[in-house]
């Protein structure tokens, strides 16, 4: 065998070192010391390739963030292993995150919010208005540079954490129930945004939420884990249509609505598990 093709061939069975790659092997994590633990999640062992967009799904307390925490290196397993991109990840290096609230800084303006974002990025200071620009543009966020976080609304707030979590250019964008605070409408139309916007940018996402609806609007595979702690309960890909297309056209068809049911089904089921 000539040294291309061995080359080849360690490259296509290890897709775990690749940018934005996630792997949990036999994965336990407790919180608390000595004879107060909880056992909050595994063993999990999983895989998720780069570019990717999965959504973990469950019930309250199964241990969806806890899980999230440890991807983003906030946590460290108790027993088991987690790499990003083949390496330990580390907090604020590892990830771009979102959480449940936004965690701006509301006396700064959006502009003031997005350009702290670059700068801890390390993004030369030259590049910051074309950066900032192309990053509201990507959130639906144009036009509200000057306006102070508490002159916006939750969803907007929420677009500029998204837009905030994408500075940085991290190959994995981890979501933790971003829309659970915000209204039906405002909750469709960001879904709307993320899935554009990681079809755009081609990152790795991990995205947490209870809504069996979001979780087959969103993924491209979806995992459902058991009540705590929680273990893997089911692993589907979901093949809808993805890029240039209508999102009522994916929410109003047969296979959307069939999948819907199948993840809410299997949630109900996990849980009484
Ligand atoms: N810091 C902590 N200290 C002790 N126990 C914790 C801590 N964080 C979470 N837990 C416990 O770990 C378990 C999993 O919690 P986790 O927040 O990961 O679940 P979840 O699925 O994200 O829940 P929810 O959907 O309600 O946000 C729960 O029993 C919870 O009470």
């Amino acid at each position: 065998m000539s040294s291309s093709e061995a080359t080849t061939t360690v490259d296509s069975t290890d897709d775990t070192r690749h940018a934005g790659s996630v792997r949990l092997d036999h994965v336990t994590h407790q919180y608390g010391r000595g004879g107060e633990t909880v056992t909050a999640v595994g063993p999990v062992d999983l895989t998720v390739p780069a570019g990717e967009f999965l959504v973990l799904v469950g019930a309250s307390g199964c241990g969806k963030s806890t899980l999230l925490r440890l991807i983003a290196g906030f946590e460290q397993p108790t027993h088991g292993s987690v790499r990003v991109s083949g390496t330990l990840p580390r907090p604020g290096e590892a990830a771009g995150v979102v959480f449940q609230t936004p965690r701006l800084f509301p006396w700064r303006t959006v502009r003031g919010n997005i350009d702290l974002a670059l700068r801890y990025a390390g993004i030369d200071r030259a590049q910051w208005p074309e950066r900032r620009a192309e990053l509201l543009a990507r959130v639906g966020l144009e036009g509200t540079e000057k306006r102070r976080v508490w002159e916006i609304s939750g969803g907007q707030q929420q677009r500029v954490a998204i837009a905030r979590a994408l500075a940085a250019e991290h190959p994995l964008f981890l979501l933790d129930e971003p829309f659970a605070a915000l209204d039906a409408l405002t909750r469709e139309r960001l879904q709307e945004d993320v899935r554009r916007v990681t079809a755009q940018t081609g990152r790795t996402t991990v995205f947490v939420t209870h809504s069996a609806d979001e979780a087959v609007f969103l993924g491209t595979r979806i995992v459902v884990l058991t009540r705590s702690p929680g273990t893997v309960a089911l692993d589907l890909p979901i093949n809808l249509p993805r890029g240039d297309i209508d999102a009522e056209e994916v929410r109003e068809s047969r296979e959307f609505n069939e999948l819907r049911v199948q993840v809410a089904h299997a949630v109900k089921t996990a849980a009484a598990a």
